[in-house]
This record gives C-alpha cells, structure tokens and sequence, in this order.
C-alpha cells in the first residue's frame, strides 16, 4: 500500500479557537475538514514543507514548532502518515487558496466538523489537551 507523509498545521489564535480547513470539491477527500498542510517532498525537511505548505495554500507565513501529534492511518487505497504540529504565525493572515473554506473554532467545538478519518486521533487530543 503507498504511503505518504503529511504535515499538518495546528494554529491557535488568542481566543484559543483552532484553525481548521474545509477541502474542496477539487481536493481529494473533498468536503472533509482537515489541519492544512501537505505532502512532504522527497529530502524535505517536515518544518520545511509544512512552512512552504501553508505560505502556499494560506498566503502567509508560520513557524513550525514541536510535533502535537504523529499517527498513521490507513485508508482504503493508501496510508497517511500525518504529522500534526503546533505552528505560530508569523505574517499575514491566513486566506483560502485552496480550501472551500477557513474556519476558527473553539476546542470544544471541534467534533461537529467532519474530519478526515486520519484527522480523529490528533482533534481528540487537541479537545483534551490543557490550553
Ligand atoms: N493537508 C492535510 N492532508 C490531510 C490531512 N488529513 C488527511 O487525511 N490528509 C490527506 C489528504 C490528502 O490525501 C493528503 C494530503 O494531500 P494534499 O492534497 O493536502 O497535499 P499536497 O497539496 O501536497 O498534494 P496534491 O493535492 O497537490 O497532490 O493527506 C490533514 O489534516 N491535512
């Protein structure tokens, strides 16, 4: 089965809402709400990729910070291997380039978005973890 690695974005604003990520109809699992981020590419650095990642589908710019999670799902036609990292803002404002939709959203909140399977494990934690 292929396997990919993904980095994953988890950003918090000052009202400790989370950024999350709705993909599009052109995306593949469209409709489902993800961390935004990508694929790392071949000899990239996971910092590396998630900054360009995000500069890319956000319009602006992170810093990556420690892993919050690393977890490997397997759907039914490949594996993700998605790594979510706390990220803090460093330019701009985050903007759909690529996402049918940005939202903030209060930790509690969380579960009554549709994530991407490989998503569950990261947000249960995120719903758990102390502010
Ligand atoms: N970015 C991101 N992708 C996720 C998450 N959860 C999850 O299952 N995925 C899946 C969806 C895609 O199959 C894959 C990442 O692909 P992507 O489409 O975001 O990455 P990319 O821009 O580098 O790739 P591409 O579509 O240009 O081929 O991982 C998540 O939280 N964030």
């Amino acid at each position: 089965m292929k396997k990919i690695t993904v980095v994953a974005a988890i950003l918090e604003n000052e009202q400790e809402e989370v950024l999350c990520a709705l993909r599009s109809n052109e995306m593949s699992l469209p409709n489902m709400w993800e961390f935004p981020g990508g694929k790392v590419e071949e000899g990239e650095d996971m910092r590396t990729a998630l900054e360009r990642e995000i500069q890319e589908e956000l319009s602006c710019q992170i810093k990556a910070g420690t892993i919050f999670h690393d977890h490997t799902h397997e759907y039914e036609s490949f594996a993700v291997r998605l790594i979510a990292l706390k990220v803090d803002l460093v330019r701009g404002v985050p903007t759909a380039k690529e996402h049918a939709k940005l939202l903030w959203l209060p930790k509690d909140y969380l579960l009554s978005l549709q994530w991407a399977p490989a998503d569950l494990p990261a947000v249960e934690r995120l719903m758990d973890a102390p502010s």
